[in-house]
């Protein structure tokens, strides 16, 4: 059963502070088993790789076998039916139109005193793209990863994606030569976090990490943040659903559903003023359960970490979003677009009863590259500018010197650094003399 609220409960307060702070990652474990995953990785790059993915993912792998070869990818392409192809083709094109969207301009433009400042965006030197694979394949993470990558212009992408007990995903493969990238390694969790960070004998470092994962996956990110670039911490998928009593119980409970059956550690939440609606999607949610194929793993997440929860009104749904700040969020009202002004944190938004999240997972063309745990309170979905870097620019004529010169003179003196001073005092002496 998950958990039931109710605002108007007196207990409301502390069972909602509880929901927030479930340790859905178990972050102690976690932490100290990515910890020595890393380590062991950096000091001991392709053999350690090798162990490691012999102990998790149960394949027995040589230096030569962690890059699929060219021969691999085409022969597990051919096994793609034209239908799934063209599937992939139609995703991959909207989410290329909408990133495209994206794509900042360099400025320049010169200020009263003289100076010309501006910024320019280059994309990063190689980017190390994630696609899960432990529970469940996801092509779609593939496109999502490598076709911003590609928009933004980066010049080398690798992909690690893990096979479990040897099995290569053709869609995954397919994925790939739509996005067009062919250095792909069949590792995954902490250990790829690491080789994609440090770099081992078959596999370049990176400067950027992105992409989804389990909770390794996700502290292994957060862990070698710093060395390198990570996009975010995109961990257990998690949906919230507002809804109004105007809603078919059955497509509420789907919804739910489809991000719990993500991983036992995902998290589905339903809010909705209407006490009939919130039994009956309940209900609803159990009755799918039983037929589900991957009941075991929704079916764990619903009864551990799901919650339908009841309030007096869609203001207070709003308020209660905004604390939650899921991953994402769907608003299931008849004024979606008013309710969606109210709330300020959540990493997607689908509004109406014709946008299921998983069209979001899928083809809508925004991200499903997305912050969980709350971060969608600092954080964004994946976009073009996490292939980006800005680097500012600043010209000075002597005229401008003259006008802004001796106030950083004056702030450097103050700060008690004096080669600044002294750095800005030569230029103004030569000026003045
Ligand atoms: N937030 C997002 O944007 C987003 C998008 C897609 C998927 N997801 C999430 O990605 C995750 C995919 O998880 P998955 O498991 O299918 O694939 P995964 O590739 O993320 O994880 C599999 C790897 O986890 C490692 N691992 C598993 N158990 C371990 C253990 N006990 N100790 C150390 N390492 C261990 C193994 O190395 C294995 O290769 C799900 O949680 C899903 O919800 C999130
Ligand atoms: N819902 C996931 C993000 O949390 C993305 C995904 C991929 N495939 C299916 N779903
Ligand atoms: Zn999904």
């Amino acid at each position: 059963m998950p958990q039931f609220l109710d605002t108007t409960d007196p207990a409301f307060d502390a069972g909602f502070a509880a929901l927030l702070d479930a340790k859905r990652e178990e972050s102690a474990d976690v932490d100290a088993a990515v910890r020595a995953i890393l380590e062991d990785v950096r000091r001991r790059g392709d053999a350690a790789l090798i162990e490691l993915t012999a102990r998790f993912d149960r394949v027995e792998l040589t230096p030569d076998r962690l890059a699929f070869t060219a021969g691999e990818v085409d022969a597990l392409c051919a096994e793609v039916s034209a239908e799934d192809r063209a599937a992939l083709e139609l995703a991959a094109e909207r989410i290329r139109a909408y990133h495209a969207r994206q794509m900042p301009e360099d400025a320049a433009f010169t200020d009263p005193e003289g100076a010309t400042l501006g910024w320019r965006w280059r994309p990063v030197g190689a980017a190390g793209l994630y696609v899960p694979g432990g529970l469940a394949s996801y092509p779609s993470s593939l496109l999502m990863n490598a076709v911003p990558a590609r928009t933004a212009g980066v010049p080398r992408l690798a992909v690690a994606v893990p096979t479990p007990d040897g099995r290569a995903n053709p869609l995954v493969m397919m994925a790939a030569r739509i996005a067009g990238v062919d250095e792909i390694y069949r590792v995954g969790g902490a250990q790829a976090i690491a080789a994609f960070a440090y770099g081992t004998e078959t596999i370049p470092a990176v400067d950027k990490i992105t992409g989804p994962g389990n909770a390794y996956v996700a502290e292994a990110k957060r862990q070698v943040f710093g060395h390198v670039g990570i996009d975010m911490i995109a961990g257990p998928s998690e949906i919230l659903v507002i809804a109004d009593a105007d809603n078919d119980p059955d497509w509420i409970a789907l919804d739910l559903l489809s991000q719990a059956e993500h991983d036992a550690s995902a998290q589905a939440v339903l809010i909705t003023p209407d006490g009939a609606l919130a039994r009956a999607v309940a209900a609803a949610v159990e009755a799918r359960l039983e037929t589900l194929a991957r009941r075991d793993v929704a079916g764990a997440s619903w009864r551990d970490y799901g919650a339908v929860i009841t309030v007096r009104d869609l203001e207070e749904a709003a308020t209660l979003a905004d604390r939650i700040a899921p991953e994402h969020l769907e608003l299931c009202v008849a004024e979606p677009e008013a309710l969606a002004g109210r709330i300020d944190n959540a990493g997607a938004m689908f509004l109406g009863p014709w946008t299921p999240e998983a069209i979001g997972d899928y083809v809508g063309g925004p991200n499903h590259v997305l912050p969980t745990a709350r971060s969608a309170r600092f954080s964004s979905g994946l976009s073009v500018l996490d292939f980006l870097k800005r680097t500012t620019t600043a010209r000075l004529t002597p005229e401008a010197m003259r006008a802004i010169g001796p106030a950083a003179e004056r702030i450097a003196e103050a700060e008690g650094l004096g080669a600044h001073a002294a750095s800005v005092a030569a230029r103004l002496g030569r000026l003045n003399g």
